[in-house]
């Protein structure tokens, strides 16, 4: 299966490594506004795939994309250190004003997976630019945040990652949720799990951790100017839950009508990823606090997106 990657720099070109080397697709084509860029990179990942895969990866115009199952849109500015994610508004709507087209021409019946930041309302905005159902727009989301919420508190447990089942939801950015009234180690509810390991959550820790998480892209881009492992897996992640018709629950984003009483919003929920895109949305058990801090996310994202005209 063919997947596209428009903007080959750090991010496009790690999630086409991430792919190359999970074996996701048979088939990954990257486009970016330097031809150059994007041949050096299909070369670089295509000598890793030896290693791991026969996935054919090549570098080619828009036209190329035709066919593609699954389109990874990840062009455009990222941050400097300090800036935040809605700081690149302007800049990449302009972008996307473009790139949204030409993929459309060339591949109208590809599933978009954004990955590009501000990412809630750039969602929103390949959403309303491609015409698209919303379930075939997904956003990245906060699957990265979530990925490192697990990290961390896989560390605090001492036990795998895989093992904790919990969510950041909202915005993929500084309004983001932590949920901890859901959250799991096992089958057992977290503060309880970590009370009997003798590794208590106490409020302290909570607050520490769920900060770490929203602080983590500016602690990196601090000491390496910009962040793409991470993401670069979690895109591939996506991709292989769409063709696989995996039907992974995965907080990603999506436009919907309506979240907490905020009208046509992109954010992160607990999602049913598959073949179709996004199959269905489960909103989770909040107590008060994450209710209202939801809201509050909404609110923030709405008050960007709902200035933007297509
Ligand atoms: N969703 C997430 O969790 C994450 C999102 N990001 C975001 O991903 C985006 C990309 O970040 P990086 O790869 O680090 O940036 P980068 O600067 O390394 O790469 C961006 C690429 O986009 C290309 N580009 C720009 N305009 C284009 C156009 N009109 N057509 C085709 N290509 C175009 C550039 O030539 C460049 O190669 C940023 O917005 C960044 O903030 C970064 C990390 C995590
Ligand atoms: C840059 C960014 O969005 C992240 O690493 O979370």
């Amino acid at each position: 299966m063919k997947i596209g990657i428009v903007g080959t720099g750090m991010v496009g070109s790690a999630a086409g490594y991430a792919m190359a080397l999970m074996g996701v697709g048979t088939e990954i084509v990257l486009v970016d506004a330097s031809h150059a860029l994007a041949l050096a990179q299909a070369q670089d990942i295509s000598h890793a795939t030896p290693f791991a895969s026969t996935i054919g990866v090549h570098a080619g115009e828009y036209a190329d994309l035709d066919g593609a199952a699954v389109v990874i849109i990840a062009a455009g500015v990222s941050q400097k250190p300090g800036e935040d994610r809605l700081a690149l508004l302007e800049r990449n709507v302009a972008v996307f004003r473009s790139v949204i087209s030409g993929v459309m021409k060339a591949a109208p019946d590809a599933i978009l997976l954004i990955a590009t930041n501000p990412l809630d309302v750039m969602t929103f905005a390949a959403q309303r630019i491609s015409g698209l159902p919303p379930e075939r727009v997904i956003g990245s989301g906060t699957i990265l945040d979530t990925a490192r919420f697990r990290s961390l508190l896989g560390d605090h447990l001492g036990i795998a990652p895989s093992s904790v089942h919990a969510y950041v939801l909202g915005e993929h950015g500084d309004s983001e949720v932590a949920v901890w009234s859901s959250a799991m180690a096992g089958s057992v509810p977290i503060v309880s799990f970590a009370q009997q390991i003798g590794r208590p959550l106490d409020e302290a820790t909570r607050v520490r951790i769920a900060e770490e998480v929203r602080r983590a892209a500016y602690t990196i881009i601090e000491g390496k100017g910009a962040t793409w492992y991470g993401i670069g897996a979690g895109l591939a992640c996506i991709v292989r839950a769409i063709i696989d018709d995996e039907r992974a629950v995965l907080s990603v984003c999506q436009v919907s009508d309506e979240i907490e009483g905020v009208r046509d919003i992109a954010l992160s929920l607990p999602r049913i990823v598959g073949r179709e895109g996004i199959i269905a949305t489960l909103m989770p058990d909040l107590d008060q606090a994450e209710r209202a801090a939801l809201k509050h996310s909404a609110g923030v994202i709405s008050g960007f997106s709902s200035k933007l005209s297509f």
